[in-house]
């Protein structure tokens, strides 16, 4: 199985590696004679290497559908979508088999990115030490606890370093240490010219962030400037000056 969507091209340093132009998405109704729910009527995105960038918006405004369609798992209705590059996704709800060990779902998910068993074995190790769940390699997937399901869920993403890493919700169930130990990562994988896109409810967070996108309204609205402005807003030492 395969996590990957690939163009063909290779990532030039800030040259954009994902775009969504127009995008638009409804989704039918679940019930006969309900009522279709129009989530996207015209996105825009634009996501550059090196860049972390977040996706912000209300429970609801659309923001995992928007990342599925970027990430290719979802179909849009109109508009398109450039991808350059490798992906990594580490969808908000983990796509894992219960019954699978966490060394067996590394091989599994590592012959699907086409990586040699030498190398599925040395990001395996990388990942599990980074992120500290090495004693748990031969537990099933079932016998975790959230939280190291989580940590699985995220190296499975990261594991054949993607020119673009997709996140949704990444951090859900880390303890603090491996939160932060989280946002080390990514900022090395930025620095080393990934582009790093990631759902994110924390206000704590948007300083990590370079560029803040806000799902409103069925559109993309970047918010960079906004959220800059109101954190000094509410910076207590601008305010004595
Ligand atoms: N498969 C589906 N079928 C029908 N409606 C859906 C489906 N998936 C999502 N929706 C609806 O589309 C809208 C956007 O959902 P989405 O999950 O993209 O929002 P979100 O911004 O990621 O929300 P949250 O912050 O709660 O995770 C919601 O009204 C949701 O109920």
């Amino acid at each position: 199985m395969k996590r990957t969507t690939t163009t063909t091209g290779t990532a030039a340093s800030s040259e954009p590696l994902v775009r969504g132009d127009s995008l638009e998405k409804t989704y039918g109704s679940r019930l006969p004679f309900g009522r279709s729910t129009p989530v996207l009527t015209g996105a825009d995105i634009e996501v550059r290497a090196g860049e972390i960038v977040g996706i912000v918006g209300e429970n609801g405004s659309g923001k995992s559908t928007l990342m599925k369609i970027l990430v290719g798992v979802l179909d849009h209705d109109a508009g398109t979508v450039e991808r350059t590059g490798t992906v990594g996704w580490c969808p908000q709800e983990p796509l894992l088999y219960d019954r699978l060990t966490v060394s067996e779902t590394f091989r599994l998910f590592g012959a699907g990115y086409g990586m040699s068993r030498k190398e599925i074995d040395a990001a395996k190790r990388r990942l599990a030490d980074e992120l500290d769940f090495e004693r748990y390699l031969d537990y099933r997937v079932d016998q975790l606890s959230g939280g190291n399901r989580q940590k699985v869920n995220l190296s499975i993403a990261l594991m054949h370093d993607p020119d673009v890493l997709m996140l949704d919700e990444p951090y859900t169930g880390f303890d603090w240490e491996t939160y932060l130990r989280f946002w080390d990562m990514a900022q090395d994988l930025a620095d080393d010219g990934t582009a790093v896109v990631m759902i994110s409810h924390l206000i704590e967070e948007r300083s990590r962030l370079d560029r803040v996108f806000e799902v409103r309204d069925g559109l993309v609205h970047d918010v960079t400037d906004e959220e800059t402005a109101s954190e000094l807003r509410s910076d207590p030492e601008e305010e004595h000056e």
